[in-house]
């Protein structure tokens, strides 16, 4: 096996998207030390019966100590506050990245907490699921997915070809964006479609005419898929879109605009302006399809190494 990335990895937050980090750098031998920190004890405490990390520390500067990368995988909301608590005893020429979903509002709070000589380069891998907490991890997570990177000063980018082997290592693929664009990007891909989720789920709960149970078992593929991503992590949740503003208020702004066209189609009876959105919006999917861009298609690697 060829030499770690990194001799020494500190993960602070040991939730679903750190303890698959610490899972998928172990399969590829990319870190030496990895050591863990989480606010909770409880967290700690099942960090250490199931071997997640090689050393979990009772204090976020214990943890850092001697780190060359240090990872903040918390909620959005709290990172600004784990880089003051940290800031002091991280190595100087260290690395500090996050993963967090949310990538404006994580740098305003962040960069302004670090020392100088330490570069702080943003990230976000586009995988995840519903499921929260330590036990939650695993080592595939990454593969076949996007990780972002939002590089904010042109001094670390040697620590940003490291940090993207990393994520290659992860088995992800790494792209790099401008934090603007991401959280542009990421309100139409991700945010809003969670909102939409957890309004459908909301309204199906409200509807007392339909019974739980023939809500669960009645559930077509759509509603289901509704389900899972509204069962997510509230406090995660909350903190996207508290943090993601603007960008989420104008996309919602515009899926109302049209959600309200739609629904004066089926009340006057508009069949075309139905069938033509509906049109379109097929036309949509088999580009993602055709580009080889649904990193869930089996064909995905292949595109990808085709150039496309
Ligand atoms: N869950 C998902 O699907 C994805 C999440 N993300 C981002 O990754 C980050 C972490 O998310 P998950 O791993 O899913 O969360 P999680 O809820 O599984 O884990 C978060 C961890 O942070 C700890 N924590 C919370 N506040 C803390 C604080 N102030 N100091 C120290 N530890 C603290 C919690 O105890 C927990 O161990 C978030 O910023 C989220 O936006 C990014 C991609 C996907
Ligand atoms: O579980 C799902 O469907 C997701 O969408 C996972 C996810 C959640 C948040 C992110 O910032 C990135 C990926």
């Amino acid at each position: 096996m060829s030499a770690p990335i990194y001799d020494r990895v500190a993960l602070i937050g040991l939730g679903l998207i750190a303890s698959s980090m610490f899972w998928a750098m172990k399969r590829g031998g990319l870190a030496g030390e990895v050591t863990g920190y989480a606010r909770s004890e409880a967290t700690r405490e099942t960090a250490r019966r199931i071997g997640l990390c090689d050393r979990v520390c009772d204090s976020a500067a214990e943890a850092v100590a001697d780190a060359d990368l240090v990872v903040l995988a918390v909620p959005v909301g709290a990172m600004g506050a784990v880089a003051r608590e940290i800031a002091a005893a991280l190595k100087p020429g260290c690395t500090v990245t996050d993963v967090g979903s949310v990538k404006k509002h994580v740098i305003d709070a962040v960069a302004p907490e670090l020392p100088e000589g330490v570069h702080f380069i943003p990230g976000h891998p586009l995988a995840g699921t519903e499921h929260s907490g330590p036990e939650s991890g695993f080592a595939e997570l990454f593969d076949n997915r996007w990780c972002l990177l939002v590089p904010v000063d042109c001094r670390s980018s040697g620590q940003v070809a490291r940090l993207r082997s990393l994520w290659e290592g992860m088995g992800a693929h790494v792209d790099e964006m401008d934090a603007e664009h991401h959280d542009l990007v990421l309100a139409v891909t991700s945010h809003a479609p969670h909102l939409i989720a957890y309004t459908m789920v909301g309204v199906a709960d409200d509807l007392r005419r339909v019974t739980d149970s023939e809500v669960i078992k009645y559930s077509a593929a759509g509603f289901r898929d509704f389900t899972r991503i509204a069962a997510s992590d509230p406090t995660m949740w909350r903190d996207v879109f508290l943090t993601n503003k603007d960008a989420t208020l104008e996309i919602l702004g515009r899926f109302t605009e049209e959600l309200f066209a739609l629904q004066r189609a089926i009340r006057t009876g508009d069949g075309q302006h139905l069938f033509d959105y509906f049109t379109r919006t097929r036309a949509i999917r088999r580009g993602i399809i055709e580009a080889g861009q649904d990193t869930d298609a089996p064909d995905f690697g292949r595109a990808k190494r085709a150039g496309k």
